[in-house]
């Protein structure tokens, strides 16, 4: 099965609600207006621009990671999608109005055409049209609502939104029309985040990884060395978070499946410390990837800053870029505080990229575009599921059209 199917089908509770409520929302709109219909959005001439459409990707490397060699310092360009089409002015509420067109707050709605009734043929084998609603200011206050609750935030909501609008208003749009044109626009906002993590040619490349305690540091770990192996790189980890057995113990299960080593040290001892130790351990050893969990406690966010600053230092004197990068992990389903994670973990930590986790156990999957929108760090990997395959590499599209339940 293609990981798009596979994503489809874990993003089930983010896709399906999304899906269902659009649906809704064109048919409650499609029963109450007259049978009239206008042009249908297919043969709208699209005044405003549209979204340029991207250039093609290029072939998406096996795993979250980019194939070396890769040069530094610069993250792996070459892989990088290109440059997206400027997105409109956010602060624009609704688009200019075409001549011909109404535009919100301004003119009211064209007046609709007849209907226009399947032909012949259409009667004859019993082809029915799907419902449709005329996107007007109620239909895009109700679509707003629809992407706040579906965690999107409300700026990135509104921006979406507007630009939904654009040379579809006054429209007639059918459910499926408005989930491509949704699809389309976030996927554009996603496009400039969504980068493999870049491979340096330093050995070991130093991989941090912080997060929440329970954002899926762990099981992230385990799953990115499982792929590093799998690609034939030599991986050490080190079990940065001493304070919790359990965490240590969990790593070491990781460890196991993936065939990686994990340095570990007592209960209670200095995170800095074996840190040090798994450095020198895996410069000896030649190791291509050193990939360092550490703990999760913003109870006390000194306490944890001055750790993973310690940690940094400590492993700077082994090589001064190390880390190479620091991964943040997020767990989807605290929806809108994933946002305030960002925020306090890039003050406690230099953080280069993002793995989103548990994008199958939630309806709060939205929450990857508000953080694109919003700070623009790489989003590398996305986490559908608690088995060591499911971690994929980060693709805007796919992600879209799984988000508004379209099929393949
Ligand atoms: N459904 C689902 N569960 C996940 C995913 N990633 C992690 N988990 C689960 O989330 C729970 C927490 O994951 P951990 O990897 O232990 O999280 P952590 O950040 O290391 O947590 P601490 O060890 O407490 O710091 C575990 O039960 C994982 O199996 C995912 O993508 N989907």
């Amino acid at each position: 099965m293609s990981f798009f199917k596979k994503m489809r089908e874990k993003m089930f509770r983010s896709s399906d609600r999304l899906s269902d409520e659009l649906d809704a929302l064109v048919e409650e709109g499609a029963s109450t207006e007259p049978a009239a219909t206008g042009p249908e959005m297919d043969e709208a001439p699209l005044i405003l621009d549209r979204p340029a459409a991207p250039a093609p990707r290029p072939a998406e490397p096996p795993a979250t990671f980019a194939p070396d060699p890769v040069p530094v310092p610069e993250p792996a360009r070459a892989l990088a999608p290109p440059p997206p089409a400027p997105l409109p002015d956010p602060d624009r509420r609704a688009p200019e109005p075409p001549p011909e067109a109404g535009g919100r707050d301004r003119e009211p709605a064209p007046e609709p055409e007849p209907e226009r009734r399947p032909g012949f043929f259409g009667r004859m084998f019993g082809q029915t049209e799907e419902p449709r609603r005329i996107l007007d200011d109620a239909m895009l206050e109700s679509l707003e609502e629809v992407l706040i609750q579906a965690d999107m935030g409300v700026e990135t909501a509104l921006r979406v939104t507007a630009n939904i609008a654009e040379g579809r208003y006054g429209r007639r749009v059918s459910s499926r029309e408005i989930k491509e044109a949704l699809a389309t626009e976030i996927a554009r906002i996603l496009e400039p985040v969504a980068r493999p993590m870049p491979l340096y040619p330093s050995r070991p490349q130093v991989v941090l990884v912080v997060g929440v305690n329970g954002s899926g540091k762990t099981t992230t770990i385990g799953k990115l060395a499982s792929q590093f192996r799998a690609a034939g790189k030599s991986v050490v980890i080190a079990a940065g978070d001493t304070f919790r057995a359990a965490a240590v113990e969990q790593l070491q299960v990781w460890g196991r499946r993936a065939g990686v080593p994990v340095l570990t040290a007592p209960e209670g001892s200095d995170p800095a410390s074996l840190a040090f130790d798994a450095m020198t351990k895996a410069q000896a050893e030649g190791a291509d990837l050193l990939m360092i969990d550490t703990a999760g406690r913003l109870q006390n966010r000194t306490d944890l800053m001055e750790e993973l600053s310690k940690i940094v230092r400590v492993i700077r004197k082994k090589d001064p870029d190390a880390p190479h990068n620091t991964l943040l992990v997020l767990d989807a389903t605290t929806g809108q505080n994933a946002l305030s994670q960002v925020e306090i973990f890039r003050k406690l930590a230099d953080v280069s990229g993002l793995v989103m986790t548990k994008l199958d156990g939630t309806a709060k999957g939205g929450v990857l575009v508000a953080l694109a929108d919003r700070f623009g760090l790489p989003i590398h990997a996305i986490g559908v599921g608690e088995q060591i395959d499911d971690l994929a590499p980060f693709d805007p599209e796919e992600f879209a059209r799984a988000l508004m339940g379209l099929d393949d």
